[in-house]
């Protein structure tokens, strides 16, 4: 197995579970960590991309251009990159993003939708920087579909495409068949993006892995969206156990994710009902905090709306079906 490049999303995917509250100190303080650590990408940006500060997607406390600032003037070592999520985010906030210091764009589509990357793909070449394509929601489609999304973004200009599994949703399985299926395809890099809904994080990760993936990502203490990411912490332990030196410190990520990331959760990133139904049912795990709201709201049970949600193939963008749902319930249940 290779050493993969490790991308850390504590402060891009963890911003989703801190309800965007990220401050410029917890900026600086997890990316000096991280930076002292050896990690060599930190992706900094509201947890649904450049741009993605909005009444649909929750609004920020901080400006996330200001908080970018403070990662780029704070990493030595690191490249310090961004989430980008086309109809989210426009290419005047890329070009701002650039001018700021971020060496490195991740250009994210719901995974049948690569062909409305190609401009933003052009844009970051044209800029100079590195860019990943992020198929999200890859357990909704079979490898050979990815393949072709893939194949676009390649054209594109991709440097990396990722699998990226959004509701935590995949076995092991699958996993395999289509990160194997894009290394076997593409002449570029292949990334995979794990979340913990069912339990396999870490187990997901080493399994692209195995199947040749180049690039992972984690967040500290796994915090990110509803049950969170594959811990980097763990993952780096799990690697020096099986002799893959990323060259990361541990001790570094254990104490910042102990002392620092801990302390900024509102609640445990747990696998409870909620995520479990979450992950169980393919919905996107960003939806975890509308779905809680509007399960009190209406008082139903958020696992009742998550299963609704998975049978109608809610994608991102169509946070306004959780509304609906919840109302068609609590009238159900009259
Ligand atoms: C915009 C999403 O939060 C991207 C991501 O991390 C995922 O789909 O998972
Ligand atoms: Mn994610």
């Amino acid at each position: 197995m290779k050493i993969p490049r490790l991308t850390d999303t504590t402060l891009r995917d963890g911003d989703h579970a801190v309800s965007h509250s990220y401050t410029p100190e917890m900026v600086r303080t997890i990316v000096r960590n991280l930076d002292e650590a050896g990690v060599p990408v930190i992706e900094v940006s509201h947890g649904a991309g450049l741009n993605g500060s909005t009444i649909q997607q929750g609004f920020s406390v901080h400006s996330e251009f200001d908080l970018i600032k403070v990662a780029v003037e704070t990493a030595k070592q690191a490249k310090i990159a961004s989430l980008f999520v086309p109809g989210i985010g426009t290419s005047s906030e890329l070009r701002k993003a650039v001018e700021i210091g971020i060496r490195a764009i991740r250009i994210a589509v719901h995974c049948t939708e690569a062909d409305v990357t190609e401009q933003y793909f052009r844009l970051a070449k044209e800029l100079g920087i590195e860019a990943v394509g992020f198929l999200m929601m890859s357990h909704t489609q079979p490898a050979s579909v990815l393949v072709e999304q893939a194949k676009l973004m390649e054209s594109y200009g991709a440097d990396c495409v990722y699998v990226v599994d959004s509701a935590g949703a995949l076995v092991q399985t699958g996993v395999r068949e289509r990160v194997s299926a894009l290394k076997e395809a593409l002449s570029i890099e292949v990334g995979f993006h794990a979340h913990n809904n069912l339990g396999l994080a870490i187990g997901n990760t080493l399994t692209a892995l195995e199947a040749g993936a180049d690039q992972i990502d984690g967040t500290l203490r796994g915090l990110g969206a509803g049950a969170g990411n594959a811990p980097t912490e763990v993952l780096v332990a799990v690697l020096n156990k099986m002799n893959i030196d990323t060259g990361i410190n541990l001790s570094t990520l254990m104490d910042v994710a102990e002392e620092v990331v801990a302390l900024l959760m509102k609640t445990p990133i747990v696998i409870d009902r909620d995520n479990l139904s979450s992950g169980y049912a393919g919905v996107y795990n960003s939806f975890l905090l509308h779905v809680r709201n509007a399960a009190e709201k209406f008082g139903v049970k958020a696992s009742e709306i998550m299963e609704e949600l998975g049978k109608r193939h809610a994608i991102a963008g169509q946070e306004d079906w959780i509304l609906d749902v919840a109302v068609e319930l609590a009238k159900k249940k009259g």
